[in-house]
């Protein structure tokens, strides 16, 4: 068993800011033949977790790492998970994996999520960092890049950048978002995720450099110790937050209030996503909204986890998450068998 996987298994992180597309590069990443045998380790904020739905694959080799994010409380579990992975590994429990990938949220540093598998015993004679991808919203950038030193930071450490949504973004936006990366990263290779010759295939070939080993942080963070847990050290005011409804949603009532809430209020609402019951629906349809961007719906195979119950999660900055709740309420009255959402989290990054 020992040989049938490489003495430093590759670890792949994959960032991005909220909503950018990650999850989406990570799907098409895992169609490709060569990554049949990654191992897959997503990371989401709160208690309800949907990525790993959306991307529908689940198996022993993807692993769930919730209720905070990756760069702070749940470092400590980032390091159990991979150990975990190898030791089940060597023992033959789970298929031999031949690389990692991680997904973080879309708020996580990567500084302490390298520093991580630096500093960890088992970890660093076994694995080694082996690139960032960050993704980088052609829509929503300018802004988040400007507003929020999170995404700032994706961008400054990434070996590659794969500028998404550009299908959708004017030219001229295109080329300022691009302007706008490289000044904060001179030498990553830029790709678009919509360009002809985009080949996600060799994405990871393209990716061996780990260009955060040669730099300081601008925090320090980067260093053989990671330190102690850096809870609050995310832009203030960003709280997260989820609706999980028992009954059924009307989807024209949702659709509009959807819409007429992102049209207010996107400039503070820097993710929304869920995993709808509609009325009427065998199936349920997963929306996704960035600040003002609604994207369209998609319509799901199955039920996630065989959970039939309807769940949106929120993540805002400045807004009450109880203004928001009644708002959905005054709208989904209107029509469907409605029964009142539970609001089950409200923590802060
Ligand atoms: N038109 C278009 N939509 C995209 C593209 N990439 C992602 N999307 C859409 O953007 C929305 C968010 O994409 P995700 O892949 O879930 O983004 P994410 O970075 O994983 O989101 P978080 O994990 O919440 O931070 C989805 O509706 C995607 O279909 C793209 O290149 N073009």
């Amino acid at each position: 068993m020992a040989d049938a996987f490489p003495a430093f298994t590759p670890v792949t992180l994959l960032t991005g800011f909220l909503g950018s597309g990650k999850t989406t590069l990570l799907r098409q990443l895992l169609t490709d033949p060569g990554l049949s045998n990654a191992a897959v380790l997503i990371n989401e904020f709160g208690e309800v977790g949907l990525d790993h739905h959306l991307l529908e694959r689940i198996d022993e080799n993807m692993v769930l790492l919730q209720s905070g994010c990756l760069c702070c409380t749940v470092r400590g579990e980032l390091a159990d998970a991979i150990r975990d992975l190898h030791s089940k590994r060597e023992r033959g429990i789970v298929p031999p994996f031949d690389r990692i990938i991680i997904e973080s949220t879309g708020l996580a540093d990567p500084f302490p999520v390298l520093s991580t598998l630096k500093a960890d015993p088992v970890l660093r004679h076994h694995f080694k960092p082996s690139g960032v991808i960050a993704t980088v919203d052609a829509v929503n950038a300018g802004m988040q890049l400007t507003a929020y030193r999170e995404p700032m930071r994706q961008v400054a450490v990434a070996d590659l950048l794969v500028l998404t949504k550009t299908d959708i973004a004017e030219p001229a936006q295109v080329a300022w978002i691009t302007a706008m990366i490289r000044q904060i990263n001179p030498d990553a290779p830029i790709v678009l995720s919509s360009d002809d010759a985009f080949d996600v295939a060799r994405l990871l070939d393209d990716t061996t450099t780990v260009r955060a080993e040669a730099m300081q942080s601008p925090g320090g963070f980067y260093c053989d110790d990671p330190g102690p847990v850096l809870a609050g050290q995310h832009s203030g005011g960003i709280r997260s937050f989820a609706l999980v409804s028992e009954g059924t949603v009307d989807w024209t009532a949702f659709g509009i209030w959807l819409t007429m809430l992102l049209n207010r209020h996107g400039d503070r609402i820097l993710r929304v996503k869920g995993v709808l019951n509609i009325e009427g629906e065998d199936f349920p349809v997963a929306i996704h909204g960035v600040q003002h961007l609604v994207h369209t719906p998609v319509h799901m195979q199955s039920w996630p986890g065989g959970d039939r119950r309807s769940r949106i999660v929120f993540i805002v900055d400045g807004i009450v998450p109880a203004a928001i709740e009644r708002s959905f309420n005054a709208f989904n009255g209107l029509g469907a068998a409605q029964v009142a959402p539970r609001r089950v989290e409200e923590m802060q990054p």
